[in-house]
């Protein structure tokens, strides 16, 4: 069986507050992009995690994939498979593509195996691998709090509009970036703003990792401005870093200043 672990941008961005757990309170919308790995899962006699593509960087038992086999496998009776990970979504991209992986390992145990697990409780397995684990299992826009894995609804529709992804070769840790932060309770709530037509965002909506990062990483922002000038709606970074995205009214003619990065282009 083959999945498509996706990735997701953040629209807006705020750090409200810091948690007695050490963690960060957070407003932010989710919004899904089809950038994606591939993942496939072969029923075997004994469990292998394999990948290939772009380098994976800790070692592959810490891999989110072998982790999510392990969380199940704990609660149920899973046989042994073999797991193979295709990478292609940039790691420390603030992206979440480690996150999505595991996520979309989770959904294809819970098919293949029809353990029967809702919604719900897949999210509740994928916010014990990570923040942004949760928000892969259902891949919809929604409006994020708390630690980024409690979701409402909103009514952002992007469909229609186009989007650019520069990825500058630059990894940032998001531990590292939420060292960076100072964290305050916005005057108006993002989840307001985002109501508004997007060609008023550029006034009003923010990602509170850019104001840290973009003085250590200067080309952060030059690729912000580069994106407007290339004609974006909206631009910004996207999680904590170090991918900025920009939000085009019809496709986009790649301007030669990206012709180094990793870059990728589609439909919202
Ligand atoms: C920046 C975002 O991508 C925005 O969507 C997420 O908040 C990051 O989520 P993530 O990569 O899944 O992060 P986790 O793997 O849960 O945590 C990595 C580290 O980031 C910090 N962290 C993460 C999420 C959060 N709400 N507050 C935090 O302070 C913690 O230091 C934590 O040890
Ligand atoms: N399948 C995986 N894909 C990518 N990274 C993984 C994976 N499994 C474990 N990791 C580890 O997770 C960390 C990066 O995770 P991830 O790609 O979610 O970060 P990110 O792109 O910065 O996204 P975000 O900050 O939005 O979560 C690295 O330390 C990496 O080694």
């Amino acid at each position: 069986m083959l999945v498509f672990p996706s990735c997701k941008i953040n629209i807006g961005l705020r750090i409200v507050e810091k948690r007695p757990d050490g963690f960060h309170n957070l407003q932010s919308c989710f919004y899904p992009v089809g950038w994606g790995d591939i993942l496939e899962l072969i029923p075997s006699d004994k469990f292998t995690f394999s990948s290939s593509g772009l380098p994976i960087p800790d070692n592959l038992d810490s891999n989110l994939c072998v982790r999510a086999y392990n969380l199940l496998k704990a609660d149920f009776d899973l046989p042994p498979v073999q797991l193979h990970l295709h990478k292609i979504v940039p790691i420390g991209a603030g992206l979440g593509g480690g996150s999505a992986d595991a996520a979309f390992t989770l959904k294809l145990l819970n098919d293949r195996f029809v353990l029967g697990l809702s919604s719900t409780e897949l999210e509740d397995y994928a916010r014990l691998l990570g923040s942004d684990c949760a928000f892969f299992v259902q891949n919809r826009p929604v409006y994020c709090s708390e630690k980024g894995d409690v979701f409402s609804e909103i009514t952002v529709d992007l469909s229609g509009y186009h989007i650019l992804l520069v990825y500058p070769n630059l990894a940032i840790s998001t531990a590292e970036a939420y060292a960076g932060i100072q964290p305050r309770q916005p005057k108006v709530p993002l989840h307001n703003q985002l109501l508004n037509p997007i060609d008023t965002w550029r006034s009003t909506i923010q990602n509170d990792f850019e104001d840290s990062l973009f003085p250590t990483y200067p080309i952060l922002n030059q690729i912000k401005e580069q994106l407007y000038d290339a004609g974006a709606v909206y631009a910004s970074m996207s999680g904590s870093g170090s991918t900025v995205y920009g939000i085009f009214n019809a496709p986009i003619v790649m301007p030669n200043q990206f012709s180094a990065y990793r870059v990728w282009e589609g439909k919202l």
